[in-house]
């Protein structure tokens, strides 16, 4: 099915609009378009990036991801994560939980490991399926590397508001050390009945790590806007990807940058009677790198980082009182306990979070 034969989102839903990036203006050093970035970075977390030059990989992606969603499922889980809390590899839909009460998830997707596309034909991490070592050049590496590119750009961006030294985000992301960063290739089959939104394709969650790349060509994806108490979706646009903060960031700026919740749920419809794909790259911080305020490099940081302690005492934006996890421990945290073979009751849900109960920097 060629895009143009997909309904568009229907315009008599509330979506909730997010704040556009033009990522040339950003290269440039616009200051007005620095200014929206932050809003949208220290607010929602969420915004639309144009320009982003990276829409032929992203068709090329959308293609490799197809045809590996099309393998007979036995070849699949030769390649499957496991219950570890290792992400690389393939998930199945109903792997893990949704919520509290152990919920299914109805997504399969495969993770590949930016550490393996940009070694390959050397493997870092571990081996993929036929389909996507086939598309690892002339898809999943450009795919790769320009979408490191962006999401270090906006980093530093971020990193200079922030008061850290120039370079000071991007070198926590030096891919001389292994990360957890990864492209995602995400397929949810059509859910026309009974489903409820209620019933999460993939559940309320925080992203991860650092910053993520997103590219959606239905709808499903919500999030929940900070003061209000009612999921909004967020409409695809063309041509524009949706960039949003992961925790390491919240962790790192003190809470002023926003991991904000988000889900994905059945598609309005009439989109709902077809096939969900979506693509994110995960840029996450690497393996050894402490997720705690930087209140040494930034006074804005260490005022914030103040502020929530003082009032909050709150252990993981201070770091002190607890051990502070690194990227890779947290990672693999989150992710073997949204496993549902790894489930003992609700406190393995618990155990799963990230900063979403945490407080927001004041
Ligand atoms: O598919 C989407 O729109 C969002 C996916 C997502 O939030 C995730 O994989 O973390
Ligand atoms: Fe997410």
């Amino acid at each position: 099915m060629t895009i143009a034969e997909q309904p568009s989102f229907p315009d008599n839903i509330q979506t909730h609009p997010l704040l556009v990036v033009d990522y040339e203006l950003i290269k440039a050093g616009s200051a007005r378009e620095i200014d929206t970035l932050w809003e949208a970075a220290t607010e929602l977390g969420f915004w639309y990036l144009k320009n982003h030059g990276v829409d032929d990989e992203v068709a090329r992606m959308f293609d490799m991801g197809a045809k590996t969603m099309r393998l007979p499922m036995d070849e699949k889980m030769k390649y499957e994560q496991g219950d570890d809390g290792r992400s690389f590899g393939y998930k199945f839909a109903g792997a893990n939980a949704t919520d509290e009460s152990g919920n299914p998830d109805t997504v399969e997707f495969i993770n590949i490991s930016a550490d393996d596309a940009l070694s390959f034909p050397t493997q870092t991490h571990r081996t993929y399926p036929s389909t996507v070592n086939e598309h690892m050049d002339d898809a999943i590496r450009p795919f790769v590397r320009k979408s490191i590119e962006i999401n270090h750009t906006l980093l530093d961006v971020l990193g200079t508001q922030l008061g850290l030294a120039n370079g000071a985000l991007s070198k926590r992301h030096a891919l001389n050390e292994h990360s957890g960063s990864e492209a995602r290739f995400i397929f949810k089959p059509p859910s026309v009945a009974e489903i409820t939104e209620e019933k999460a394709a993939i559940g309320a969650h925080t992203d991860f790590g650092s910053l993520s790349f997103l590219h959606n060509r239905l709808g499903g994806l919500q999030v929940l806007v900070p003061g209000t108490e009612t999921w909004q979706y967020v409409k695809p646009l063309p041509g524009h990807a949706i960039c949003n903060l992961g925790d390491a960031m919240a962790l790192l700026s003190a809470g002023i940058l926003r991991s904000n919740l988000h889900r994905v749920v059945p598609l309005p419809p009439p989109q709902n009677s077809f096939p969900r794909t979506s693509l994110v790259f995960f840029t996450r911080p690497g393996n050894s790198v402490q997720l705690r305020a930087l209140s040494d490099e930034s006074e804005v940081i260490a005022s914030a980082a103040a502020r929530l302690f003082e009032t909050l005492r709150t252990k993981y934006f201070v770091g002190e009182g607890i051990e502070v996890p690194t990227s890779a421990e947290w990672f693999a945290r989150r992710i073997r306990n949204q496993r549902i073979k790894n489930r003992t009751g609700p406190e393995t849900w618990l155990a799963s979070r990230g900063t979403e109960h945490q407080p927001q920097a004041v």
